[in-house]
């Protein structure tokens, strides 16, 4: 039998212990703050910062939400960014991707207190997640290996295949499962959008994780019998239901179930992963700046 992993679950539980994290900070006088700058109107987005907001509210964690005009000058966004880098009550810092155009990415990132950089971005961050020093893990990776080691699946000496090669979700995802240690020690292949017979290649994944972001490119067909299949793909697609729309994965979930021995849905896979990793990075951030010593789960 084909195994549907409850992300939900697996979230509520790093949650739960998250929450005696936060009293242990807040017993020694420290509120843990996380500071989320949304710059666009999108609904996606949108959706995304006020669920991260209840679930600071519901750990303890005081979300303090910022707004700034999709059309303002990029600089008004930097100035946010350098009064929050220097608020001491300010633990840490999400500036909610994507971006307007006219506001380069790589420079708001970089201008991120990289103690502060919950999401894991700034350069110093990725680089001693390279070097097998990690700070801060990205959240979604980290969420995926916090779902694979829930579900007692081993990736030491397996094939792992990444599909995606993006800077929040694919490369970070390969290089945590290339790393020396639990939860690494996978060979690791990224594939993208121009690897040839990419068939091939994730035929071959004991544990393949999708993360291209083109909703259902990954069938059965491609997936090798008794595989782990992490679909972290999260597409809108317009549909009539009450919302207007519905959630499709990168994973076409119906042929895939047949052959994997155990598949994240979309939803209630890897998003609500996601939210609980940034809300560890809150409360893991908020120690390094208090000079608290909390236990992480
Ligand atoms: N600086 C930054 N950091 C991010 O971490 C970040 C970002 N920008 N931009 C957008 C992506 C996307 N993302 C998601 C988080 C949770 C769900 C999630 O919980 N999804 C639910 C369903 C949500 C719904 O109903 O719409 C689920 O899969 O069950 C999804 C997507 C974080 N992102």
């Amino acid at each position: 039998m084909t195994r549907i992993i409850d992300g939900n679950e697996i979230a509520d539980g790093i949650r739960a212990e998250l929450r005696a994290s936060v009293e242990t900070l807040r017993d020694a006088g420290v509120q843990p703050r996380l500071a989320t700058v949304l710059m666009s109107d999108d609904g996606a987005s949108e959706t995304y910062v006020s669920m991260k907001q209840a679930a600071c509210d519901e750990l303890g964690i005081d979300g303090r939400h910022h707004e700034i005009d999709p059309d303002a000058p990029a600089d008004e966004l930097f100035e946010r960014i350098d009064a929050l880098n220097a608020d001491p009550a300010v633990h840490g810092i999400l500036v909610q991707l994507p971006l307007p155009d006219h506001v380069e990415k790589r420079r708001v990132l970089g201008r991120i207190d990289p103690t502060k950089d919950v999401d894991g971005f700034h350069p110093e961050n990725v680089g001693r997640l390279v070097a097998g020093d990690a700070r801060f893990k990205p959240c979604t990776p980290h969420g995926v290996q916090r779902i694979l080691a829930a579900e007692g699946i081993e990736t030491e000496g397996k094939d792992a295949v990444v599909v995606g090669r993006s800077d929040i979700v694919g490369k970070p995802m390969a290089n945590l499962l290339v790393q020396y240690g639990d939860g690494g020690n996978a060979t690791t292949t990224v594939c993208h959008s121009r690897t040839d017979d990419l068939k091939a290649k994730t035929r071959r994944a004991d544990i393949l994780v999708a993360a291209a972001g083109v909703p259902e490119m990954i069938d059965g067909d491609m997936i090798r019998e008794g595989a782990t299949v992490i679909d972290v793909g999260i597409t809108r697609v317009d549909a009539d239901t009450e919302k207007g729309y519905e959630l499709v994965g990168d994973v076409d979930f119906e042929s895939a179930k047949e052959k994997a021995d155990a598949i994240t849905p979309v939803p209630g896979g890897v998003g609500p992963l996601t939210i609980a990793m940034l809300m560890y990075n809150s409360v893991k951030a908020t120690g390094i700046q208090s000079d608290v010593a909390v236990e992480l789960p």
